[in-house]
């Protein structure tokens, strides 16, 4: 079995002038759920659609499940791929096991065993037999997701699955994916939501303007990013007057002072009481030698890391976002 479910090499698609993918180079490892995250146009549905054949790139290579486009065996590869593109147009009046009777007979030969497996991978069998437009919006969703695992695919891609969800179908989906990566299966999920895809994904490619800016698991990509800490007055700061009036705030204002004249010129930056230092987590020794020698007292001392959203603008301006660490 390849170790990629999804390798695409150089994948370019130009619409005219339009350069809706460039040079992508995708990796989504088999048996992880992986997150496709981007802004609004920046080229997600393009490369699923070239992913899944539906559309012919420009140039560069792509590979499903160890199969190359363009070869014989890729239909065969692509049977194994169940897709959630585009919403399925499900009959009101109908059930949902006889909704997925209907659509998925459409694309393969379906037995009642495949359906039945479907409807309980997305844990509908209770409801199996109420008609469509009885269900909420998360459980019309969730059949959504059962067309596409009809037959046991090895690989799910589902493009945008939470889109237009209210909160409880949101973290229905949410919560069905997580089971479908927990069974093994390989999700290739695209979201423009950042938090949903650190909340639900082992691995992340971040694409803008159509080139793919950053890709690996999620939690490398959250590594530790800087010290957070909280200061409070030695014995020779005791009656100090900064000590009275603004008392924290003051003081971590001399201790950012003193951390950003060490010899490697951390970044710092006061957030109300506390100091935020950008330094891996093993400079904490040093900083607590530092203020301690000059009568401050760290009373608290965090790693923090940033949220996907902070990495993500920091890619797409170009630029550290500056604050707003959270632990
Ligand atoms: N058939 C087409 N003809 C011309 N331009 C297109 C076509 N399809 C997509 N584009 C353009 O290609 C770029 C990428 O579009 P795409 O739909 O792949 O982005 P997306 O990330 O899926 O966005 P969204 O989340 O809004 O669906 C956009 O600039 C879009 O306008």
């Amino acid at each position: 079995m390849s170790e990629w479910a999804i390798r695409t090499d150089g994948l370019t698609k130009h619409y005219g002038r339009v350069r809706a993918l460039e040079e992508i180079h995708l990796r989504v490892p088999a048996g992880r759920i992986y997150g496709f995250v981007g802004p609004n146009g920046s080229g997600k549905t393009t490369a699923i659609a070239s992913v899944l054949g539906l559309i012919r790139p420009t140039r560069g290579s792509i590979e499903v499940l160890g199969v190359c486009q363009g070869s014989r065996d890729f239909p065969a590869a692509l049977a194994q791929v169940g897709a959630l593109v585009q919403a399925p147009a499900f009959y009101p009046y109908l059930s949902g096991r006889d909704n997925l009777r209907v659509l998925g007979s459409t694309r393969s030969m379906v037995s009642d065993r495949d359906i039945d497996e479907a409807l309980s991978m997305v844990g509908l069998t209770e409801r199996a037999n109420d008609r469509y437009q009885f269900y909420s919006l998360g459980m019309r969703q969730r059949l959504a997701i059962a067309l596409a695992l009809i037959g046991h695919p090895r690989l799910v891609i589902l493009d945008e699955p939470t889109n237009g969800l209210d909160p409880f179908g949101i973290q229905e989906v949410r919560q069905l994916i997580r089971g479908l990566g927990a069974q093994g299966l390989t999700v290739f999920l695209s979201s423009h939501l950042l938090y949903e895809v650190e909340q639900v994904c082992d691995e992340v490619g971040v694409i803008v303007q159509g080139r793919l800016v950053a890709q690996g698991p999620v939690e490398e990509l959250l590594r530790t990013r800087g010290i957070r800490i909280r200061v409070s007055p030695g014995e020779r700061h005791n009656g100090h007057p900064e000590g009275v009036d603004g008392h924290n705030g003051a003081l971590a204002r001399a201790a950012a002072r003193l951390i950003e004249q060490l010899p490697w010129r951390p970044r710092v930056q006061v957030q109300g009481e506390s100091v935020w230092v950008d330094a891996p987590p093993d400079k904490g020794a040093e900083l607590t030698r530092v203020l301690a020698s000059q009568g401050l007292w760290i009373s608290e001392l965090v790693p923090v890391r940033s949220t996907l959203e902070q990495y993500f603008m920091e890619l797409a301006t170009g630029r550290q976002a500056e604050g707003g660490v959270r632990s």
